[in-house]
C-alpha cells in the first residue's frame, strides 16, 4: 500500500546564530547566510493494508514531515515514495479547510475532492455535522471556529471519507475529554477494517491502544521500525539519557 525507499528531505534553516561582538564589528552584520538541514534521511519502510502505525519521536524530529510526504503534500529530495491508494490526511489542525468558506462549504469541498459523489455527501452530511457538534455554526466561516471546533470538523470529515489510508497527526490531544472518547471509538472502528492508519501522538496509551507497529524518528532518522512497544521503549530510554 505504501512504499518508502531511502527518502530524505532537506529544508532551509533560517537560523540566526549568535555572533560575538568582535565578529559583528568585523562583519558588520548580525545574521548569517541561510543553511540547510535534512529533516528526514534514509527512511525506508513498507506498510500494508489494515496496518496501524504509530509515529513516535520528540518535537521536531520529522513525524509531521513524513506524514506530509505520504500525503503527497511534500516531495522528497531523495528516495522514492509510492502510495497505491487514496489518502485522507488530518495533518494540520485546519485539516486543509479553507478559512473563508463556511463549514458547510468546506464539507462539500473536501468530500468532493476525495471522490465522494453528490448523493454520498448528502447521505453522510448530517452524520458529519452531528459527530462534529457544529450544527449551529454550519454557515459560519471556518476561520471563526475555535481550534477545538476546527479539529472536530476536520476529524469528522476525514474519518467519514472512504480513502483507504488515514493520517492523523496529534489531533486527539486537542479535543476535550468527551469528544476524545468519540474519536477513540471511531479510530477503533477504522483499526478494525482493512484501512491503513498512521497516528502521530505523544500519548503512549493512544499509541499502544491503536497501533501494533511503531516507527521511532530521531533527528530525522528511523531508529526503530518494529512493535509499537519497542519504539516507545527506545524513545523513552533516549529521552531519559538526554535529561
Ligand atoms: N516547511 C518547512 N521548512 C523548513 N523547515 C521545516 C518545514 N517543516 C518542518 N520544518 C522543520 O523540520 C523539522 C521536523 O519538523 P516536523 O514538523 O516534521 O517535526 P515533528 O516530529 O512532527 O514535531 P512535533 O512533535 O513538534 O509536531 C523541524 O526542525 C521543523 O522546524
Amino acid at each position: 500500500m505504501i512504499e518508502v525507499e531511502g527518502v530524505g528531505i532537506e529544508f532551509l534553516r533560517n537560523r540566526r546564530y549568535r555572533l560575538s561582538l568582535r565578529e559583528m564589528l568585523l562583519k558588520g552584520k548580525s545574521t548569517t547566510p541561510k543553511g540547510t538541514f535534512w529533516a528526514l534521511r534514509d527512511i525506508s519502510f513498507k506498510v500494508g493494508a489494515g496496518e496501524a502505525v504509530g509515529l513516535v519521536g520528540a518535537n521536531g524530529q520529522g513525524k509531521s514531515t513524513l506524514l506530509k510526504i505520504i500525503a503527497g503534500v511534500l516531495m522528497p529530495d531523495e528516495g522514492r515514495v509510492q502510495v497505491n491508494a487514496g489518502v485522507a490526511p488530518l495533518i494540520e489542525l485546519t485539516g486543509g479547510f479553507v478559512g473563508d468558506l463556511t463549514a458547510r462549504e468546506n464539507i462539500w469541498l473536501t468530500a468532493g475532492l476525495h471522490g465522494l459523489r453528490k448523493e454520498q455527501i448528502e447521505e453522510r452530511f448530517d452524520d458529519i455535522v452531528s459527530f462534529a457538534e457544529i450544527g449551529d455554526f454550519l454557515d459560519t466561516p471556518f476561520r471563526h471556529f475555535s481550534s477545538g471546533m476546527q479539529v472536530r470538523l476536520g476529524f469528522s470529515v476525514i474519518t467519514t471519507l472512504d480513502e483507504p489510508i488515514i493520517l492523523v497527526d496529534e489531533v486527539l490531544a486537542v479535543g476535550d475529554k468527551r469528544f476524545r472518547a468519540k474519536c477513540y471509538d471511531r479510530i477503533d472502528q477504522i483499526v478494525h477494517t482493512d484501512r491503513t492508519l498512521f497516528l502521530v501522538s505523544h500519548s503512549e496509551n493512544d499509541l499502544k491502544r491503536f497501533c501494533s507497529r511503531g516507527i521511532y524518528l530521531d533527528g530525522g532518522r528511523m531508529k526503530v521500525d518494529g512493535p509499537v512497544e519497542e519504539a516507545i521503549e527506545t524513545y523513552n530510554e533516549d529521552q531519559g539519557r538526554r535529561k
